[in-house]
């Protein structure tokens, strides 16, 4: 009953072995590894974007970092949501790697943004002129930190403003995978056909051992990304370890069929929490992450009985009454199964 992240998963054995099957021999390091040119050529063609520059880095947080120092200026700030990763999880990653840029939280209901709340964001940073932070990028997370999805149509109305301020897009696809298998939208029209410039398509919480693409569908950007990528010490010399993983993350759709199996958990878990006398859903679960309350005698129930999952806000005390309710994130990983969403289940139901 392991529902603390999708960070806890075990790896998928394809990606291990596929991992061992690179270990044959020399290979040519810092990215110019047989593999990585045969990753590029398959993420250029499931993106349907010939000429993008593709990069992998071992970390979400890097490929975040990286990518929003390429399209927001020192003096400038990134539009994102209150609660996005880049806010809340990445210890100033992105102020530290873009030289000082700002962030401009925006509020939204179960952490996502509307295009209109972006644009009063946009117009009022660009009040005061050279007395203020100017705008510089706006940077979304699909699927979000609340298990939600922005649609194609959504990402695409979000971006044109954005395109209306004559700012880039950077998209937070550590989750990428998930919000595709929950939308029936392409991955080209979840990301540059909507106009999102610079997408991070994650691995690692989809089971790879840690392995995050940079997409870059302006080409343009690439060498300064190389450069910076270099400068902040993320660029593998053993590279051949990260294309192995990619590599096996896209043969056969793997990608795609794990995401499947972690969204199909969620609505699993989801359906039956919601059943559960006095538990609610504090957010729609549309991909891998159930957010939900219930009485604290079942959060003791499910943690005597050695459940793996955070209070959220991890600051709720399990001292008070036992009908009160604390709330929680569940996150469903490729390996999560309908034995452990059951058995949790019933323990929590008592
Ligand atoms: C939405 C989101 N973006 C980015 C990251 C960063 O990934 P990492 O922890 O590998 O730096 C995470 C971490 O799980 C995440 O949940
Ligand atoms: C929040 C934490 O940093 C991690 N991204 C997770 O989702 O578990």
């Amino acid at each position: 009953m392991h529902f603390a992240s999708d960070n806890t998963s075990p790896v998928p054995p394809q990606v291990l072995e596929a991992v061992i099957e690179a270990n044959h021999g020399y290979a040519m390091p810092y990215g110019a590894d047989a593999i990585f040119a045969e990753v590029q050529d398959r993420l250029r063609r499931i993106f349907e974007a010939p000429g993008a520059a593709v990069y992998l880095v071992a970390t979400g947080t890097a490929a975040n970092a990286l990518a929003l120092a390429c399209l927001c200026p020192p003096w400038a700030t990134v539009f994102c949501h209150r609660n996005a990763h880049v806010e809340e999880d990445e210890c100033g990653a992105p102020e530290f790697y873009t030289g000082g840029s700002k962030l401009t939280l925006i509020d939204g209901a179960h952490a996502k943004m509307t295009a209109a709340a972006l644009e009063q964001a946009i117009g009022f940073a660009a009040r005061a002129g050279v007395h203020n932070v100017q705008p510089g990028a706006v940077s979304l997370t699909n699927a979000t930190e609340a298990g939600t999805v922005y649609s194609s149509a959504e990402v695409a109305e979000i971006c044109a403003v954005a395109r209306g301020a004559g700012l880039p897009v950077h998209l937070d696809g550590a989750r990428f995978a998930n919000a595709l298998a929950a939308t029936a939208a392409s991955p080209a029209e979840l990301t540059w056909k909507a106009g999102v410039d610079i997408l991070c398509f994650g691995g690692t919480k989809n089971g790879l051992m840690g392995a995050e693409a940079v997409i870059i569908f302006d080409p343009e950007k690439a060498w300064e990304f190389e450069l910076r990528r270099k400068r902040g010490g993320h660029l593998f010399s053993k590279h051949r370890y990260l294309s192995a993983q990619m590599a096996a993350y896209l043969d056969d759709d793997l990608w795609l069929k794990l995401a499947a199996r972690a969204n199909a958990a969620a609505a699993r878990l989801s359906a039956g929490i919601a059943a559960l006398e006095g538990a609610r859903l504090l957010h729609p679960t549309e991909a891998n992450a159930v957010f939900a309350a219930w009485p604290r005698k079942g959060h003791a129930a499910a943690q005597a009985a050695g459940a793996q999952y955070y209070l959220w806000p991890m600051d709720q005390s399990m001292e008070g009454p036992d009908d009160e309710p604390l709330s929680a994130r569940l996150v469903c990983s490729w390996s999560t199964t309908d034995e452990d969403v059951d058995r949790f289940l019933n323990v929590v139901a008592g």
